[in-house]
């Protein structure tokens, strides 16, 4: 029998539309080569550590051990959740969890990782119930800097649980890395949605989506358009280290809403033309490449005041703007802002001593830069290997 799966799920970049799309703008997504990846095993009855279930957070150094009867004293119903209907974790149940989570110690530096913790055990417990396993999780992604490490976290777990619970058919006879069936993906990221509930409070859904089914994404209201796109854009993603974190940032935008609505509310109208104008650009015919990249960089442009006015960008992203702008280059900040990372369109014609000496300047300030793949797959499990 199959007792161990590995899953592994790519961050993202927000193209166009970011926070709008929590207020029902459309957004544009794109995978990238930047993977969070799980393994997860289920202990054989020889082992000793039979009795417990085990989180190993590789990129924090953080491990979380809890007995199986711990569990089920404090969650007594997780045993009656269904795998294959995703539910919404209640405020009473994250409490419940919480007091799991809180009898580890976590660092007050580390303290963000407590809802991805909490997020594991809702999903885990959900999927399985109260099975003993060890699941390890480590990342290429930086985490909490908007690359989208908390929906490549949810749906790289939620794709290794799915991977081996019964309420999925995979074939085990397969190898390599391969994607589930188109059915096995939807539900995967209903559950990883679930998840990014429990660590962004109010999630659109666009990160666990384009995590889950990877590629070029369009995204409205919870309805997901693939894009096919023949323009190659070349990205400079700059990590200006300065940590946030996406729920308060959300949370903080829903404030300005409110003070503001009909301002707020024309802002993201705004948004929402600038995100299909921006698809339409990428799935043009046209053969005009230095047009369609110029029409890109006045959208990033438009969007990156936009995100300004909703309150989301910051002195470090300011930095990065002015030093790109240098060399005539266009940024706007991706996901959710308030620091994490700032895109950088490289257009096709820039010669590589330009693109290098921007990243040395970018480097100079504290920066970390990096070109990533755009686009390529999405969740991925295999299970070779393994027992
Ligand atoms: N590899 C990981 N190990 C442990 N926890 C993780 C990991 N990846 C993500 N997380 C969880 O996700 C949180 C970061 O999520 P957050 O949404 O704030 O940032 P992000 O997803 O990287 O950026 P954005 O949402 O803007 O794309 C962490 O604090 C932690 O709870
Ligand atoms: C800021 C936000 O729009 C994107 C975070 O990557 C939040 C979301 O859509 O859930
Ligand atoms: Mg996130």
């Amino acid at each position: 029998m199959t007792m161990e799966v590995r899953a592994r799920a790519p961050g993202k970049i927000i193209l166009a539309g970011e926070h709008a799309v929590v207020h029902g703008s459309a957004a544009v997504a794109a995978s990238i080569g930047l993977y969070t990846s799980v393994t997860l095993r289920f202990h054989s009855p020889s082992d000793n550590d039979d009795n417990t279930l085990t989180l190993h957070l590789m990129d924090v150094g953080l491990n979380f051990s809890w007995p199986i009867g711990r569990i089920k004293e404090v969650l007594p119903d997780s045993i009656n959740t269904i795998a294959s209907s995703p539910t919404t974790c209640s405020p009473e149940t994250i409490k419940l969890i919480a007091t799991l989570v809180e009898e580890h110690e976590i660092p007050e530096t580390k303290i963000g990782i407590a809802s991805g913790v909490i997020a594991f055990l809702w999903l885990y417990t959900s999927i399985h119930g109260n099975k003993a396993a060890t699941v390890s999780v480590s990342s290429e992604l930086p985490l909490g800097s908007g690359l989208g490490s908390s929906a490549a976290f949810c749906v790289s777990l939620c794709g290794a649980f799915l991977g081996l619970s019964d309420s999925v058919k995979v074939d085990f006879g397969q190898h390599g890395w391969a994607a589930f069936g188109e059915k096995e993906q939807q539900l995967v990221n209903k559950w990883a949605f679930e998840g990014e509930k429990i660590i962004h409070g109010k999630p659109s859904g666009i990160d666990n989506t384009v995590s889950t089914f990877g590629n070029l994404i369009k995204f409205k209201s919870g309805d997901l358009t693939r894009i096919k796109s023949n323009m190659i854009l070349k990205m400079l993603i700059t990590n200006t280290k300065v940590g946030r974190n996406t729920k308060a940032l959300v949370a903080g935008v829903n404030e300005r809403k409110n003070r503001h609505p009909d301002a707020m509310t024309s802002v993201f109208t705004a948004v929402d033309f600038i995100s299909n104008e921006f698809a339409s650009i990428l799935q043009s015919s046209s053969d005009d490449h230095l047009q369609k990249e110029q029409k890109v960089e006045e959208l990033m442009q438009m969007n990156q005041g936009l995100l300004q006015c909703m309150g989301v960008s910051h002195a470090s992203i300011e930095t990065v703007l002015r030093t790109t702008l240098k060399y005539k280059l266009t940024s706007k900040l991706t996901g959710a802002g308030g620091g994490g990372c700032v895109l950088t369109l490289l257009p096709s014609l820039l010669s590589s001593t330009v693109i290098d000496k921007v990243i040395g300047e970018l480097e100079e300030c504290g920066f970390q830069c990096l070109i990533a793949e755009i686009g390529g797959n999405g969740l991925e499990i295999c299970f070779d290997g393994l027992s």
